[in-house]
């Protein structure tokens, strides 16, 4: 069980707060968050001042102030907590919520000079990889990257009108069906699926942001980690979502008339649906246990929520930070969001290790011989050998199984990275000039692409190309494309 943890973040005024003349009201003591209302002149000062405790409270209005905190401190405090998921197997989810220009995209994604958490996190996911591999442990890491726009879903690796569909799968839940998956083998290629993502991720100019982003865009990482540890196989992997969200806003604020008032509409569908998902989450997690009664939670109402169902409530480990203005002008705006914030730190989630199912079955079928073994000797018990000689026997064939699995994974991986082949959007790249075929596969179970050496000296080749299966020439042009070709 593990509760999802919060942070609030404050940004410094922007042009528009400074040409207002706004007063700041936000203030941060320690982990504790407090918020002025200036035209309140009620005498209570519950009324007037409000106070929420947070896991963090960030203060990045002003950096001559001791109690700055920099994108590298957001990144100490919970990049870190990410990684570690990563390495120790669990689903990881952070997810930036906030106003119209309150500093989502900064913390997420930042800038060349002042990177955000996830440049750093890609970054310290590779550099932990090196440390590992030199154990003998192997990685696989895939990323994928999708913004959803009015409520649909678009890969941000094929392009910018690449709409793909939700679907749910009876066992894995929700997932996007055909969305591009590509094996990242450091940290200059995820930059680059990053890089490629956001230029295609949908942003127009409010009177709250020049750049807004009007869409939801989900960065996902998937790691798998196998080796041997104390001699038995292991394999985990590992989900994480990186979330930047679109603004919360009302349309007067940020001048939204036309499409700007459409996109804002679909917008707080899906913020309304998480923050009706956030409620009952937190109601349901509040009563005793023993005593939950059944709650329905709304998560099939909006896309967003149905695809961060597992971040949710489920098997995850959950990071959320809220992101506010310290302007007056924004007093409604920053004290909603405070709420929203002060709502999710109650929902409890249940992470757990995501071992390959074959792996934890050569872990029990161990742990059940040495059990056995243990009660052989100690009660003298002869007519145990035959159960133990057949589990040790299953054991070594899944053991067997597993490590001939694994080794042609990393032989393959090996000879790509060697070669410099990776695929790129619809294509691949690869900086080999030695013959060769490709085959270009949609299976995101499979490394996504094939590489076919060809002998030199041959003059003719024989193609068999099985059913649907396409394969192309160096340049990524089909050479043929019948299904059987002698
Ligand atoms: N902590 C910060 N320090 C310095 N500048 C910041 C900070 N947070 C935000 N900014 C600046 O404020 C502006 C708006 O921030 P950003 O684009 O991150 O907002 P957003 O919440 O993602 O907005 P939208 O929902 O419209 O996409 C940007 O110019 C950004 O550089």
């Amino acid at each position: 069980m593990a509760s999802v943890k919060v942070a609030v973040r404050v940004r410094p005024f922007n042009q528009r707060e400074l040409d207002l003349e706004a007063k700041l009201i936000i203030q941060m003591q320690g982990n504790r968050t407090g918020i002025l209302n200036c035209k309140a002149n009620a005498r209570d000062e519950s009324i007037r001042y409000k106070e929420f405790t947070f896991d963090y409270s960030y203060w990045s209005h002003n950096k001559e102030s001791p109690n700055f905190v920099s994108q590298e401190q957001v990144y100490n405090d919970l990049g870190t907590e990410v990684v570690d998921c990563a390495f120790q197997g669990y689903n990881g989810c952070v997810f930036a919520y906030g106003q119209t220009g309150s500093g989502k995209t900064f913390t997420m994604m930042g800038s060349p000079e002042e990177q955000g958490l996830i440049p750093r996190v890609c970054k310290s996911i590779f550099d932990r990889m090196v440390e590992n591999s030199m154990k003998g442990t192997t990685h696989r890491v895939s990323v994928s990257y999708l913004e959803i726009y009015q409520e649909k879903v678009a890969d941000l690796l094929k392009g910018h009108n690449s709409a793909v569909r939700v679907r749910e799968h009876p066992k894995k839940g929700p997932y996007v069906e055909g969305l591009t998956t590509l094996i990242v083998t450091n940290y200059e290629q995820i930059l680059e699926c990053i890089t490629r993502g956001n230029a295609n991720r949908t942003t127009a100019a409010t009177n709250m942001n020049d750049v807004s982003s009007r869409s939801h865009a989900i960065f996902t990482i998937t790691f798998v980690q196998a080796g041997y540890c104390n001699g038995i196989p292991s394999e985990t992997v590992s989900k994480i979502h990186l979330v930047d969200l679109a603004g919360s806003e009302r349309a007067d604020a940020t001048g939204s008339t036309g499409k700007r008032l459409k996109e804002g509409a679909h917008i707080n569908k899906s913020l309304v649906t998480l923050g009706s998902v956030i409620s009952s989450l937190a109601e349901l997690c509040s009563e005793p246990s023993g005593y939950r009664r059944s709650f329905f939670i709304p998560y099939r109402d909006s896309v967003l929520t149905w695809l961060l169902k597992d971040s949710l409530g489920g098997n995850s480990k959950t990071i959320m930070i809220a992101t506010i203005s310290p302007a007056d002008c924004n007093y409604a705006e920053s004290l909603s969001t405070l709420r929203y914030a002060n709502r999710a730190k109650n929902i409890i989630n249940k992470p757990t290790i995501n071992e390959d199912p074959n792996v934890k079955l050569i872990r029990e079928l161990r742990e059940e011989i040495s059990k056995l073994r243990a009660l052989m000797f100690n009660e003298h018990r002869s007519d145990m050998l035959a159960k133990i000689h057949e589990k040790e026997a299953r054991e070594k064939e899944l053991t067997e199984e597993w490590t001939s699995k694994w080794r042609e994974a990393q032989a393959i991986l090996r000879e790509q990275t060697a070669l410099g082949l990776r695929k790129a959007g619809p294509g691949v790249v690869l900086d080999s000039d030695r013959p060769h075929l490709v085959a270009i596969d949609d299976d995101p179970l499979s490394t996504g692409v094939t590489l076919y050496h060809l002998k030199v000296n041959i003059n003719y080749i024989i193609i068999c190309l099985i059913k649907e299966r396409c394969i192309r020439g160096t340049f990524g042009k089909r050479i043929a494309s019948l299904p059987y070709l002698y």
